[in-house]
């Protein structure tokens, strides 16, 4: 039995419906050692039998057997490992990949092997020793000539230790001496016990081989034996074969990025400014929430909870600083903390310290005959910091904080601190013990301070026990109308916000409401985040934009390589390779952007918050490590998406057809 064998290889070319055979039953021998040249006439189908040999035309029929093998041509798994192992491949045109180096592009088809990257080099580099091109290892294809070439396509074909090399029309191209050259080396091959089948249209280069196979018409009508083959030599170190790994699918995409390199810093630049903008927004948004919560929590206290009672639709309403008295229609001790209350409160877990507190309703004030309208007038609580207490101190028995604003701006615009230690007559108005009869109460104030409630509005505040005392003497309800609780850490406050509202009261209604600066910052920040992932939203559109020029870029990648793909799939890599080829090479330019992108928002963030700090004092945009992850992520989706139909149809092309590519 014969190495290889060809029976009735019948194979015909389709223009719409019309048949064209081109091979019309051949049925031919081959043993390793010989070094067979097919001649024939141009269009005879010389190298349409050496495709079917080669493994990369499926579409045939008749029977190729491979050392007792038979190929099966559907089973492209098959056919791939075949070429891999058993096929080296020379072309009249060398069909070197350009943006390889010499050595590199004879490395491509060690990468199929079991060899360590030194022994790939070592091997590649003795194989462009051993045809004379040791000094060329490091250029790239365009700067050899037509010779040199050839012969750095013939080390690849040998790289992977093939049994058998065919070489379509290899001197083709070549001047007589290189020709020579070729010649020579072709049959070393032979002699080293592999199969060289060599298409060629010259009779001089035919005498060369050691038998002559004429095609003429579809058939073989010749078959000349020139001399013996040679024998062949015991093999027992073949290299073995194995798939591409994923990491030279890696290096090649590398080095065709880097190749190109202005192109893709471009596509580059572009996508790192969509994910940056995602970036920079989200960081905005951070920025601008730490940024509130670092206001109010500077002007209220974010441990102290303010509870109240619970006032459901029909009671109306009505919170701290909307209290009816006066109305007369509501019965406003529903709205007041009784001292027993005010117990069950203080036992409530979590609570440290609890402070009762009045609001002064419909409050005026006469300074030195001016009437003032105060606003808001409180105890003095836990919620207040004592930093907005910017001039004098916090008020002591008959004395009150008036506010900078409305009061001691109002007073004296330059000189606004000359209002402390002056008294001020205070009225306000609550209801008799029976919690329904309206009193009018006045009461000499000293000022003792002056407070600055910032943008929240307008702050007075007096002493509890002043205002207790005022209403005992008065024969008005004492209880409270507010207790204000203080807990250990900020993140207690949740939980005792929940444990309070819990509470009911014999009616089975529930008693209380708990008011604290994080539920102001909880509505505050539900707002920031929407706005905010509405900016990275929008920026996101862009990302858009970013893929679809990834998805440009690859496209014109594929068709720029498609000679590149034919060869590949030539020397044995399967369309998950090619597929893989692709879609490394956008993952890296999708890394690579994203990293462009992170320095980008961290550059132009950090020129940002510079600017920014001297108008808020505080740093406005906050990236947090969480923004650059999900920017990582964004950016690998995109550019795994955006990779997946140009791979697919790099790893569709037929392989024929790829090859002829210009
Ligand atoms: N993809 C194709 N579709 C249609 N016809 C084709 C195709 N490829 C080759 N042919 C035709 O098949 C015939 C054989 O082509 P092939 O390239 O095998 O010949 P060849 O003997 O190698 O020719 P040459 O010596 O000029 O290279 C030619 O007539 C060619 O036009």
């Amino acid at each position: 039995m014969a190495y290889l064998e060809l029976r009735d290889i019948h194979k015909s070319y389709y223009l719409g419906k019309e048949e064209f055979p081109v091979l019309k039953g051949i049925n031919l021998d081959f043993e390793l050692g010989e070094f067979v040249s097919i001649l024939g006439e141009s269009g005879g189908g010389k190298s349409t039998l050496m495709n079917i040999i080669g493994g990369l035309d499926r579409e045939f029929e008749g029977s190729v057997t491979i050392d007792g093998q038979l190929l099966d041509h559907k089973q492209e798994k098959q056919l791939d490992e075949y070429r891999r192992g058993t096929i080296g491949y020379i072309y009249q045109s060398y069909n070197l990949i350009s943006h390889l180096t010499v050595l590199e592009n004879v490395m491509v088809s060690l990468e199929m092997t079991s060899l360590s990257q030194a022994e790939k080099v070592k091997h590649a580099t003795s194989l462009l020793e051993r045809v004379g091109l040791a000094e060329q290892i490091k250029k790239h294809p365009n700067q050899l000539s037509g010779g040199q070439k050839q012969r750095v396509a013939i080390a690849r074909a040998l790289a992977s230790d093939p049994q058998i090399i065919i070489a379509d029309e290899p001197t083709g191209a070549l001047d007589s001496e290189n020709t020579a050259d070729v010649l020579r080396i072709l049959d070393e091959i032979a002699a080293e016990g592999r199969l060289v089948i060599a298409v060629t249209h010259s009779q001089e280069v035919a005498d060369h081989g050691t038998r002559i196979v004429h095609l003429a018409d579809g058939q073989i009508d010749d078959d000349r034996r020139l001399r013996e083959a040679y024998a062949v030599p015991e093999h027992d170190n073949r290299m073995t074969d194995r798939p591409l790994p994923a990491s030279a699918s890696y290096r090649n995409a590398y080095k065709h990025l880097t190749f190109s390199f202005w192109r893709n810093s471009l596509i580059m630049l572009g996508t790192a400014i969509g994910l940056f903008a995602v970036m920079l927004f989200s960081g905005l948004g951070n920025g601008v929430k730490a940024y509130i919560n670092d206001q109010v929590n500077s002007l209220a206290n974010p441990t102290a909870i303010t509870v109240t009672r619970y006032q459901d639709e029909e009671d109306g309403n009505s919170g701290i600083g909307q209290t009816t008295a006066g109305s007369g229609a509501v019965d406003i001790s529903k709205q007041m903390i009784s001292d027993d209350q005010m117990k069950q409160i203080k036992h409530v877990k979590g609570a440290k310290k609890v402070q009762p507190g009045y609001q002064l309703a419909g409050a005026k004030a006469k300074l030195q005959n001016q009437d003032y309208n105060l606003g808001t007038v409180q105890t003095w609580s836990a919620t207040y910091q004592k930093k907005l207490v910017k001039a004098g101190k916090v008020p002591g028995k008959n004395e009150i904080l008036v506010d900078k604003k409305t009061v001691a701006k109002k007073f004296n615009t330059k000189n606004w601190q000359s209002v402390v230690g002056k008294t001020m007559q205070v009225t306000w108005m609550t209801v008799k013990a029976d919690g329904r009869t309206p009193v009018t109460i006045t009461k000499d104030l000293k000022i003792s301070g002056v407070i600055d409630a910032g943008k929240a509005g307008t702050a007075n505040v007096v002493n509890y026990q002043t205002v207790r005392s005022a209403y005992k003497e008065a024969g008005a309800a004492t209880n409270a109308l507010f207790a204000t609780v203080r807990v250990a850490t900020p993140d207690d406050v949740k939980p005792f916000q929940k444990r309070i509202a819990k509470l009911k009261g014999d009616d089975n209604k529930r008693l209380y409401s708990a008011v604290t600066v994080g539920s102001i910052l909880d509505t505050i920040n539900t707002i920031v985040t929407l706005a905010t992932n509405v900016l990275a939203a929008i920026a996101a559109i862009s990302l858009v934009v970013s893929a679809l020029m990834i998805i440009v870029t690859m496209f014109m990648s594929v068709s720029e390589r498609t000679k590149e793909i034919g060869i590949l799939r030539a020397l044995g890599e399967s369309k998950k390779d090619i597929r893989r080829l692709f879609t490394s090479e956008s993952l890296l330019i999708g890394l690579a952007s994203f990293v462009l992108s992170v320095i980008f928002a961290y550059g132009i963030g950090a020129i940002l918050n510079a600017a920014l700090y001297k108008i808020a004092k505080f740093d406005m945009i906050q990236i947090s490590f969480g923004n650059v992850v999900t920017t990582l992520v964004l950016a690998l989706i995109i550019s795994f998406l955006a990779a997946l139909l140009p791979a697919r149809r790099a790893a569709k092309l037929n392989p024929i057809d790829a090859l002829a590519a210009d």
